[in-house]
């Protein structure tokens, strides 16, 4: 643990400020208005993509004042790792959304295999209609044919953490948005 603890440590103090905390609470102003706009009036299911997504799901939730749910799904590909692999599906699988609309919210869209296989899902649950959100896209990586609905930022191909992003399982908790550093 102590170890690993160091190379957290160093990845953190070598890591470059993308976005300030001031920059990521705006850019969720401006994504909360986006969805209102498209999503208020029709009480939506907010599906949360734990765990990353748990950062920018809270801070969007607040910012949305028209009736909706909330509810979340358990998925990880990445683990204790910076490169993906096979989804797995970890917990229970959210129940009820037959004929419902769905917000996904997630803090990154990479590869987008994740969120592919989310929206995936939830037509196969018969939702009426599924639309994402993230907080970071990041378009260079993308493998699997999808874009987001509503995005705060556009970054490079390059590992990010903060705002729910985790680097090893650790550094979610960090305010704005860091690079860590090749
Ligand atoms: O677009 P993709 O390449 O599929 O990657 C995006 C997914 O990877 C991360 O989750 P991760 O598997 O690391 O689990 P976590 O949410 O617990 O960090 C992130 O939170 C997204 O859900
Ligand atoms: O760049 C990333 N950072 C953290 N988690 C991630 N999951 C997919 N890509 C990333």
């Amino acid at each position: 643990m102590q170890q690993q603890l160091e190379e957290i440590r160093l990845i953190e103090a070598s890591a470059e400020l993308l976005y300030s905390q001031a920059e990521v609470e705006a850019s969720l102003d401006r994504m909360a208005d986006e969805i209102t706009a498209r999503l208020a009036g029709s009480h939506p299911v907010v599906l949360c993509v734990m765990v990353g997504g748990l950062v920018t799901c809270g801070k969007l939730l607040t910012r949305l004042h028209f009736p909706l749910q909330v509810d979340y799904i358990h998925v990880s590909r990445y683990q204790d790792r910076t490169h993906g692999g096979d989804i797995a599906w970890l917990g229970r699988q959210p129940e009820n959304l037959a004929g419902r609309n769905i917000l996904i919210v997630d803090d990154i869209l990479d590869q987008g295999y994740t969120m592919q296989a989310i929206v995936d899902f939830c037509y196969q649950e018969k939702a009426a209609q599924v639309l994402t959100s993230v907080l970071l896209d990041k378009p260079a990586a993308r493998k699997a044919e999808i874009s987001p609905d509503f995005a705060g930022f556009s970054v490079a191909d390059r590992y990010v953490f903060g705002c729910g992003m985790d680097y090893k399982s650790f550094l979610r908790n960090a305010p704005g948005i860091y690079a860590v550093m090749p």
